[in-house]
């Protein structure tokens, strides 16, 4: 999507109602993809949604060797890993910058053929997100990696042996890069300061079904013991419920009603109390969450993000414009990403009363703390929001500028909407069928 294809006019001011539904998690399956690598007989992976993360992993495995064909049932998808081989740089490198996963085919790649290339990598620009964790772990695997201009180069002399790390903040990814390359290492491998977000389990889940030993304290240590071959899975990939809890704050904003089908409570617990502190209403049955606004006004809130089983960061975004529209003054602290609360400028030119600072506000100190990090902001409302034209900066801050226009009187032209499509499956489609106004330029109707 290129051009004017790229932009999208909202016509706000209306509630969004009616169902939608999400499926598979970004933040794991595109991990149990790259896991069906680690095996020797077949995967088959469920519940797929058809985002560009998923469509990046796919194109990468299958320059390794790997065929993968979709399965008997919608969004299923068979990884057939038996003949992996060495893919050609270049081809790999033209998926630099695309997302983040390639970085976790280090440990598979040097299991399964010794070496590895990684092209340059993607993801949101929401900070610095160094990987310096995954390299010092790789390296005490046994890894030499070389920093080249195109990418990283790395090769196991040797067949990687398992080791103790302690990871200097509880890093989703690293804890990733360590449960790929211990599985197949030899000996025991014991990770502490380990992330345990709920697409970690399920990625352990995965691994689990493969073969894998595994076991998981209660003081975030993992310990994996290593083995000397793994199998195929079966798996149906938890729902994302980063998505399902986007849309519930479409519904706060735009004071509307959303039956979300596949938002399961067990990973959201979290999400739920805060939502039901500002105000909004929720009802969860077997298949689903419905999100609503009851009427009357928003709470003011103050929250901080965290790790598992802290406030997900990746909810903030959307969330914040909802507290746009809360009486008094909510307080928001960003503790995993430093540069996560630059979208909200925009948010102020559409009227929103939003002020930054470089202090860590409203909870414990961060990371962030004294180092000139705008990480915290306070929003005052209830604001009334108007149309604007918007440049999308990252996924979720496109979310909530997509959230934003639909709750604003008047038109959006929200620009950059194609970066939408890494993470939230047919959107424009589902927007639609929530009788959001919205239309492509050039198009004589509505999408
Ligand atoms: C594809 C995917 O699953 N993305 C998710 C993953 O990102 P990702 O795995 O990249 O995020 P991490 O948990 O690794 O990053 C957390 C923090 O650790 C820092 N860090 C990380 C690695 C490193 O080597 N050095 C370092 O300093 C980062 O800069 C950041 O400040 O977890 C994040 C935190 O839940 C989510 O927001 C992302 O949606
Ligand atoms: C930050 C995110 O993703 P990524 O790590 O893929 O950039 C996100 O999903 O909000």
């Amino acid at each position: 999507m290129t051009g004017t294809d790229d932009v999208l006019l909202v016509h706000g001011g209306n509630p969004l109602e009616g169902e939608i539904r999400v499926r598979g998690a970004k933040n794991l399956v595109p991990k149990a993809m790259v896991a069906a690598l680690l095996g020797s007989e077949p995967s088959r992976l469920r519940n797929v949604p058809d985002i560009r993360d998923v469509r990046v992993v796919r194109g990468l495995l299958q320059l390794h060797g790997v065929t993968v064909r979709p399965g008997d049932e919608p969004g299923e998808l068979v990884l057939d890993p038996t003949h992996v081989e060495s893919a050609n740089v270049a081809d790999i490198d033209a998926h630099a910058g695309s997302a983040r996963i390639p970085f976790l085919f280090c440990g598979p790649l040097l299991h399964r053929l010794g070496h590895a290339f990684i092209p340059g990598l993607g993801g949101c620009d929401i900070g610095g997100r160094p990987i310096d964790f995954h390299f010092d772990v790789l390296r005490q695997f046994g890894a030499t990696i070389e920093k080249r201009d195109d990418g990283q180069y790395l090769e196991a002399p040797q067949r990687l042996r398992g080791c103790k790390i302690r990871l200097p903040y509880p890093s989703v990814g690293s804890t990733e890069q360590v449960l790929l390359t211990a599985v197949l290492a030899e000996g025991v491998t014991e990770l502490s300061n380990a992330a345990v977000e709920p697409e970690i389990e399920d990625l352990i889940c995965v691994l689990q079904k493969m073969g894998a030993i595994i076991s998981m304290d209660t003081d975030r240590t993992i310990r994996i013991t290593g083995v000397d071959r793994l199998g195929g899975y079966t798996h149906r990939a938890l729902s994302d419920r980063l998505e399902a809890a986007s849309w519930a704050s479409a519904a706060l904003a735009t004071e509307g009603n959303i039956y979300v089908r596949g938002a399961q409570q067990r990973s959201m617990m979290t999400f739920l109390n805060t939502y039901r502190r500002v105000g909004g209403a929720f009802e969860i049955d077997d298949e689903g969450i419905r999100f609503w606004h009851p009427g009357g006004s928003l709470n003011a809130i103050a929250l901080e993000t965290d790790v598992h089983p802290g406030f997900q960061t990746d909810w903030q975004q959307p969330l914040v414009v909802a507290l746009t529209q809360a009486s008094g003054l909510s307080i928001v602290h960003e503790t995993v990403y430093e540069s996560r609360l630059g979208f909200t400028s925009a948010l102020n030119q559409m009227g929103a009363h939003i002020q930054l600072y470089r202090e860590c506000l409203g909870g414990s100190d961060c990371r962030f703390g004294q180092r000139n990090f705008l990480h915290s902001a306070v929003v005052s409302g209830p604001t009334k929001l108007q149309g604007a034209d918007l440049v999308i900066p990252d996924l979720r801050g496109g979310f909530s500028y997509l959230i934003a226009a639909l709750a604003a009187q008047g038109t959006s032209r929200v620009h950059g909407i194609d970066l939408i499509n890494r993470g939230y499956e047919n959107f424009m489609d589902k927007l639609v069928e929530l009788g959001a106004k919205v239309e492509l330029p050039g198009k004589s109707s509505l999408v």
